[in-house]
């Protein structure tokens, strides 16, 4: 006869074991799952009614002081989780980067990389494939070295336009002159020397990132073809896409042309380092063209109006804030006063000015929201609320850098390049990835590999704008007036019309 003892122990293991495999389903099921809190939805539109006429990144920050820092919002069908602490950033950027490593691919980016690119390619196997490729070839540091001279030429090209500018005593729409300063290094950079379709490919490429950058219809009911037929944005980011990829075939055949002579290269750009790449082969994912104009047209999205805008603001607060000007513009004029120049190589040693452009990223981080991410796994926790797989997750980098808690000496509201000196509270933070209250460039394995070459299309323009120039804004008696109103398009604020204010155009006496 079976020993009583047994037939309990094997009791005992069937009711543990029932009950676990209950526990788990109960975990799955949706009811169980601790959703983050978040304002009240609308059928539909879900909680899009909160965000109507106001910059997101504002309106989320206001939210989550009411409903914490990590958020439920439904935006159309697309549920979304913000995060707006330090501790939340981490959990999604350190703790579970992994998980949330993947980026949720919207109608209208199908269309135009169809994930080929770096930014928005999913996590897996090909993604590492190109961001591989970019840490290594294409924006390594070596190679940003190598930009050098393109660099300095566009500077020169740019200080004389101003001081044809200044010597007239004219207003200089001064965001104009820097986005087209960027955009042109940026062409050289990557596609050579400018070729005939520039200004339409640029037009182009502006036209694409307003179509990627909006809450489209298709975007945000992905499931709805009513929503599809009825916005027609598809079928316009389709017609940018071919004009866009047209010019691309071009400038690649040309390229191509060029290898093939064997004419004189001086110097790889980026569609040459792609192409021998390519060439070389051995690649898991074999390079095709397609890809190689996805990703050249995906490093000119993310890195040219990122530069300028953080150029604009680096501008506007040092005339914003005349002590700061004063200051950086003495450290500029000591630094490079006996070679009558700025050099790209020691404008990296300007202690100030560089603490000013960690400062200009802090208030201003030109992707407030960072570019989207979304949980892949099936159910993460942050915070300890559950965040289900297909989730979209924003973290709200602008209101991290504006909250009191991680910035206290001065009014984070206020730009003070000295938070960030030894002995000040900010001395150890910085814009890295390691500190995540401020995330300028974001973090963990989707943090911006192109760092080096944006700090580099910042730093040289900037040193030699404020060694050569004074700078005053017309009509302006008091520069503190100018708060609040930045440059046109900086920090989204595109509405903000350069005539209507007037006070956006700046005037170059010295
Ligand atoms: C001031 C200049 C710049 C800022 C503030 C900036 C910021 C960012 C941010 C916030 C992200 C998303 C990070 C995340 O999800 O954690 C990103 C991604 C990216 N950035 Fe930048 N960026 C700048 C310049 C550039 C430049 C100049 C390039 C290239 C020439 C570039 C190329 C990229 C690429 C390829 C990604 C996608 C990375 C991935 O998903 O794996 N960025 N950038």
């Amino acid at each position: 006869m079976a020993d009583p003892s047994h037939t309990y122990l094997y009791l005992g293991i069937a009711l543990v074991s029932l009950f676990v495999v209950l526990l788990s389903k109960r975990r799955r099921s949706p009811e169980a799952l601790r959703l983050p809190p978040g304002p009240w939805q609308l059928p539909v539109l879900g909680s899009l009614h909160h965000l109507a006429g106001q910059l997101p990144h504002r309106v989320m920050r206001d939210l989550a002081r009411r409903y914490g820092p990590v958020m439920m919002l439904r935006l159309g069908e697309v549920p979304t989780v913000v995060v707006s602490s330090r501790d939340a950033a981490r959990e999604v950027m350190k703790t579970h980067d992994s998980a949330f490593a993947t980026r949720p691919l919207s109608a209208t980016m199908r269309v135009l990389t169809k994930g080929r690119d770096i930014a928005l390619a999913p996590y897996g196997d090909y993604w590492r494939q190109v961001r591989r490729i970019a840490a290594m070839e294409l924006l390594s540091a070596r190679r940003v070295l190598s930009f050098r001279p393109i660099r300095e030429g566009e500077v020169a090209a740019m200080l004389r336009a101003v001081e044809d500018a200044a010597a007239h005593r004219r207003a200089v729409d001064m965001q104009a002159v820097l986005s087209a300063l960027v955009s042109d290094t940026t062409t050289r950079a990557v596609m050579g020397d400018r070729w005939k379709d520039r200004d339409v490919f640029l037009r182009e490429h502006d036209r694409a990132l307003q179509l990627s950058a909006g809450f489209n219809l298709p975007d945000l009911w992905p499931s709805s073809r009513l929503a599809g037929c009825l916005s027609g944005v598809v079928r316009e980011a389709e017609k940018c896409r071919d004009k866009v990829f047209g010019i691309l075939d071009g400038v690649i055949d040309q390229h191509l042309q060029k290898a093939e002579s064997g004419a004189d290269v001086d110097g790889e750009d980026l569609i040459d380092v792609l192409l021998r790449i390519r060439k070389e082969g051995g690649l898991q994912f074999p390079l095709d063209m397609d890809a190689i104009k996805a990703i050249i047209f995906g490093i000119f999205a993310a890195g040219s109006e990122t530069s300028a805008t953080t150029l604009g603001w680096a501008i506007a607060e040092l005339i914003r804030n005349p002590k700061a000007m004063q200051k950086a513009t003495a450290e500029v004029r000591r630094a490079f006063a006996s070679d009558g120049v700025v050099s790209d190589a020691a404008v990296g040693e300007l202690h100030y000015l560089n603490l000013g452009n960690r400062e200009t990223l802090r208030l201003h981080p030109p992707a407030p929201l960072l570019v989207p991410r979304e949980c892949r796994e099936p159910c993460q926790q942050v915070l300890g609320y559950d965040v289900p797989q297909g989730t979209q997750v924003l973290v709200n980098v602008w209101a991290l850098g504006r909250d009191e808690r991680y910035w206290p000496n001065y009014s984070p509201e206020e730009f003070h390049p000295e938070r960030f000196i030894d002995g000040e509270a900010g001395s150890m933070v910085d814009f890295k990835g390691f500190n995540f209250e401020l995330l300028p460039f974001g973090a963990g394995r989707r943090m911006c590999p192109g760092m080096a070459f944006g700090l580099a299309n910042l730093e040289l323009p900037l040193a030699s704008l404020l060694f050569h120039f004074d700078w005053e804004v017309p009509g302006l008696a008091d520069p503190a007036d100018l708060q609040g109103r930045p440059w046109a398009s900086a920090d989204g604020a595109t509405a903000l019309g350069l005539q209507k204010l007037g006070a956006s155009k700046i005037c170059i006496p010295h």
